[in-house]
């Protein structure tokens, strides 16, 4: 039914908000069943998870799975980690759309030097903290969510510090709102994520469906070279890769390193779906629109 990504820097209040906002969902009517899926949940040490980017990219991916085979339009599935990285709170919202549900970030907006402050009172209380090279790294690389984001809207801001985590407290309040509130697909307050072209059923031979996958979103990476090879210093015009297809609209000129690195993560993507049940795309035509598509949208937004 919905998807809740808590996220905030180290040590503010991220956990404290989101057993908070459990608990006031399950005090709420909704008859949903809640669900927090975190790093204790899966024994994940905070210091040994951000020691180094693959420890870091296996924690995420960790978590990412798990809520991909959670999400369903029967439960409330609340992810508390640090969410810190925008790309990967459009991977969490990619996989609320393709469920078809709701989605929604509560941003745990405490400054720097308190959450300091707190993680060396826990650390003091002998509870486990983040050492401080680690804490430090973290704060540094953390990308604070924007509503203008699809990813991260609506977004709801807690002042954990000022404020206090409670359940009367007014972003929990509004978040218990959002996702309770009675909405079909024409509301327009709650917006429940559509599943796009991208994330339609075909069913398929998955083996088959990969090498397809593969073999178009190649052919798809060819045209863009070509074409921008042939326009070097002229304008690019939209580039059509076939009748009956999308044309690929980029109005700057795009490199192989982060064309292959796109393509890398759509088939990431899609073979996630497909590990919950939505296999990715049968035949060329479907798997090429489908990433024209993604393609479209990632040159268009994050520029
Ligand atoms: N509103 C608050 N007032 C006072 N102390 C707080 C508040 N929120 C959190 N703390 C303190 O901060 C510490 C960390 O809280 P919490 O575990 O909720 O943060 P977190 O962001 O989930 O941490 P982590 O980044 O390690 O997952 C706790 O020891 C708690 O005592």
């Amino acid at each position: 039914m919905a998807l809740v990504v808590i996220c905030g820097q180290p040590c503010s209040g991220k956990s404290t908000a989101a057993k908070c906002l459990a608990e006031a969902l399950n005090e709420s009517e909704c008859k949903q069943t809640v669900r927090i899926i975190d790093e204790t949940s899966f024994h994940l040490d905070r210091n040994q998870s951000y020691a180094n980017m693959p420890s870091e990219k296996n924690l995420r991916g960790v978590l990412r799975s798990e809520v991909d085979r959670s999400v369903s339009r029967d439960n409330i599935i609340i992810v508390d980690s640090l969410n810190s990285i925008k790309g990967y709170r459009y991977e969490l919202w990619c996989l609320a759309r393709a469920a078809g549900i709701r989605y929604c970030v509560l941003y745990c907006d405490v400054r720097e030097s308190q959450c300091r402050k707190w993680n060396e009172e826990r650390r003091e209380k002998g509870e486990a903290a983040y050492n401080d090279v680690i804490f430090e790294d973290l704060v540094r690389r953390f990308e604070k969510p924007d509503r203008r984001n699809r990813w991260d809207s609506p977004l709801f801001e807690l002042w954990a510090h000022n404020d206090g985590v409670e359940r009367s407290s007014i972003a929990i309040v509004d978040v218990v709102s959002y996702l309770t509130k009675k909405a079909d697909s024409k509301s327009r307050d709650v917006k429940i994520l559509q599943p796009t072209i991208a994330t339609q059923n075909t069913r398929f031979s998955e083996a088959n469906s990969l090498y397809e996958m593969d073999r178009a979103t190649q052919e798809v990476i060819n045209a863009i070279v070509e074409a921008q090879s042939q326009s070097i210093g002229g304008p690019l015009a939209s580039i059509s890769i076939g009748q009956g297809l999308p044309n690929i609209d980029i109005s700057r000129s795009v490199g192989l390193p982060e064309l292959r690195r796109l393509r890398r993560t759509f088939i990431k993507l899609t073979g996630q779906t497909s590990l919950s049940g939505r296999p990715p795309p049968s035949d060329s035509s479907s798997a090429k629109r489908m990433f024209v598509d993604y393609l479209n949208r990632e040159l268009g937004t994050i520029a």
